[in-house]
């Protein structure tokens, strides 16, 4: 199965009791990519990065990681792999340093380079003042963080993350994602799973799931350019009012209330602007705006994929 690909997977299919959590999944993720699921809670992100990881067994079809067969031989991507789950296994009244030092040791990292390894990690991670605060102080952000340097500790080629930033303020997320764009550039091969469609913009790929179903895997760019229609952003006071009224409208493809405006996906935007100021004229629904924008990755999910945009 290994046609030079970091990460190859073939049919996947996993169920619990009468629950399909994952239903026929393929894909093939390249060295060096930064590949994200996307999708909403239940879309079945975490059981596909558990079968990658090797520590749950798909009913059926076949995964290969750098060209090891991940259902016959688990234990050989060990070396090759780092899993960091949604709940990541810090010990909280452990140090920052003994954290890492533990999943050093787990990882069997030479003890020559573990130090050298962990420092520069942590440098990368703005932990270094705090390599004496136990794990349990750590703020949210802070600790994700710290899951991704004991993750990174044994230096893996493929890096495995689901939902890495969830509950992260913006800050420590962007922060975060310095970390994840220099691993790309030492030539790690990056799979994250996010319910959040503005981090699923900054993958170099992306598969939007659902019900257990990857719908389209594409970069950003083109996902967006497979969006049948256009989009106008339409700022109201009551916006809820605006997409009530325009929800039958001529010409509207789709509705998504982003705020305080609602995007409205229709077949032609010059034409459809002025006849939907018009209607919402006649129905007395004060508009403070009507633009054509680009769409987002949420609009893009919404139109492909159906159902309500993730977070
Ligand atoms: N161990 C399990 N036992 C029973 N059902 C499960 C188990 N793990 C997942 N499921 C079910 O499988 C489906 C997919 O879940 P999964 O956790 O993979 O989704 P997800 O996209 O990661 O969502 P979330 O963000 O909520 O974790 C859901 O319906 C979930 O309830």
């Amino acid at each position: 199965m290994n046609n030079g690909a970091a990460v190859i997977a073939q049919n996947l299919v996993r169920s619990f009791g009468a629950t399909a959590a994952v239903s026929d999944v393929s894909f093939s993720i390249q060295r060096g990519e930064i590949f994200g699921f996307a999708g909403p809670d239940g879309a079945g992100k975490t059981t596909v990065m558990r079968m990658l990881a090797g520590v749950l067994r798909p009913d059926s079809g076949g995964i290969a990681v750098e060209g090891i067969d991940v259902i016959a031989n688990p234990e050989g991507i060990k070396s090759l792999l780092s899993y960091m789950p949604q709940r990541f296994g810090l010990y909280e009244d452990l140090t920052v340093a003994e954290n890492i030092f533990f999943y050093a040791e787990l990882f069997s990292v030479p003890r020559k380079i573990r130090l050298a390894r962990a420092r520069e990690l942590l440098e990368a991670a703005g932990l270094s003042p705090f390599q004496k605060r136990l794990a349990g102080q750590l703020s949210g952000g802070m600790k994700q963080k710290l899951g991704l340097v004991c993750a990174l500790i044994h230096t893996p080629s493929v890096l495995l993350l689901d939902e890495p930033t969830t509950g992260v303020d913006p800050v420590s997320r962007r922060d975060f994602w310095a970390i994840l764009y220099n691993l790309r550039e030492s030539g790690v091969t990056i799979v994250l799973s996010t319910a959040y469609m503005d981090e699923a913009e900054r993958c170099s790929r992306l598969a939007l799931m659902d019900a257990g179903k990857i719908h389209y895997c594409d970069t950003p760019a083109r996902l967006k350019q497979a969006m049948p229609g256009m989009l106008l952003a339409i700022t109201a006071a009551d916006p809820r009012a605006v997409r009530a009224a325009l929800a039958d409208a001529p010409g509207v493809l789709g509705l998504l209330l982003m705020g305080d405006r609602v995007n409205v996906r229709v077949d032609d935007a010059a034409r459809r602007a002025p006849e939907l100021r018009a209607r919402l004229d006649a129905q007395n629904i004060a508009v403070t705006g009507i633009s054509r924008i680009e769409p987002a990755i949420e609009d893009v999910f919404v139109a492909l994929v159906g159902g309500g945009a993730p977070a």
